[in-house]
C-alpha cells in the first residue's frame, strides 16, 4: 500500500483520516492559497485548484526522495459560498462577525476540493454540501466569537464544534463541511488500491 502523506495543517482533516483507520504522515503545505486564484472562477474549480496546489507543493518534496517516492499525497481545500461570494478563513474578528451575520437565517454552500497525487496517477474531485443556519442574534455571534472557534475555519464556523448550534438543515455530506468529503475520498483511495475495511452488512449475511 502506498504510504499516505496528508498535505494539511488542519487538525480536522487529520482526525478524519485517523477515523478511517488510515496510517499517514502530515507535511503541511505553505501553498499561497488564494493569491493566484481567479476570483471569478467557479467555486468547484477554485477548491480543486487550491487542493492540487497544496498537494503539488508537498509532492515535489516527497517525489524526489527514494524513501517517499511511492507516497500518495492528499491535499484539500474548503470554502463557504453565499450569493456567489467566497468566504474563506476570516482575517480578523470583524470579518468573522460579518461572515456570521451574512450566514444567519440562510442557506449557503460548502465546497471541498480534493487532490490525490501519486507518481503514476493524479486524481481530483470536489463535493458540495448545502448548510442552513437558523437566525443568529448579535449576542450569540459575539459569544461565539469569544470562543475563538471561528478564526481558523472557512465561513468563521465549525459545524463539528459549537458552530453546530447554528445549523438547522444540511443537505449532503457532513464531513465535507468539516474539511474532507469522506465518502468521495474513500472512492478515490480505491483507485490507488487502498480499500477501507469492507463494512459487512449485518443483515442477511449470517456470519
Ligand atoms: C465550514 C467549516 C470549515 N472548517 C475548516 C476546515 C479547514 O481546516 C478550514 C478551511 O481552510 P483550508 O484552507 O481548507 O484548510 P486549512 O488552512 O485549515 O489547512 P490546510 O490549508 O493546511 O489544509 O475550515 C471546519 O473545520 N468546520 C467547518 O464547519
Amino acid at each position: 500500500m502506498h504510504p499516505i502523506i496528508l498535505a494539511s495543517a488542519s487538525p480536522r482533516r487529520q482526525d478524519l483520516l485517523t477515523m478511517l483507520g488510515l496510517e499517514f504522515k502530515v507535511i503541511a503545505s505553505s501553498f499561497e492559497e488564494r493569491a493566484k486564484l481567479d476570483p471569478a472562477a467557479p467555486p468547484a474549480e477554485q477548491v480543486v485548484t487550491t487542493a492540487r496546489g497544496k498537494a503539488e507543493e508537498v509532492f515535489r518534496l516527497t517525489a524526489s526522495v527514494p524513501e517517499t517516492a511511492d507516497s500518495l499525497v492528499i491535499g484539500a481545500d474548503t470554502i463557504v459560498v453565499l450569493d456567489g461570494e467566497v468566504l474563506g478563513k476570516p482575517a480578523d474578528q470583524a470579518e468573522a462577525r460579518r461572515m456570521l451575520k451574512t450566514l444567519s437565517g440562510r442557506w449557503h454552500q460548502v465546497f471541498t476540493g480534493l487532490a490525490l497525487l501519486h507518481r503514476e496517477k493524479t486524481l481530483t474531485a470536489y463535493e458540495m454540501t448545502r448548510v442552513h443556519f437558523r437566525p443568529l442574534t448579535d449576542r450569540e455571534i459575539d459569544a461565539y466569537l469569544r470562543t475563538g472557534e471561528p478564526m481558523d475555519k472557512a465561513g468563521a464556523y465549525g459545524i463539528q464544534g459549537l458552530g453546530a448550534i447554528f445549523v438547522d438543515r444540511i443537505e449532503g455530506c457532513f464531513y465535507n463541511v468539516m474539511g474532507l468529503p469522506v465518502p468521495r475520498l474513500a472512492l478515490l483511495l480505491k483507485e490507488y488500491g487502498i480499500n477501507l475495511p469492507e463494512v459487512k452488512t449485518l443483515v442477511g449475511t449470517g456470519d
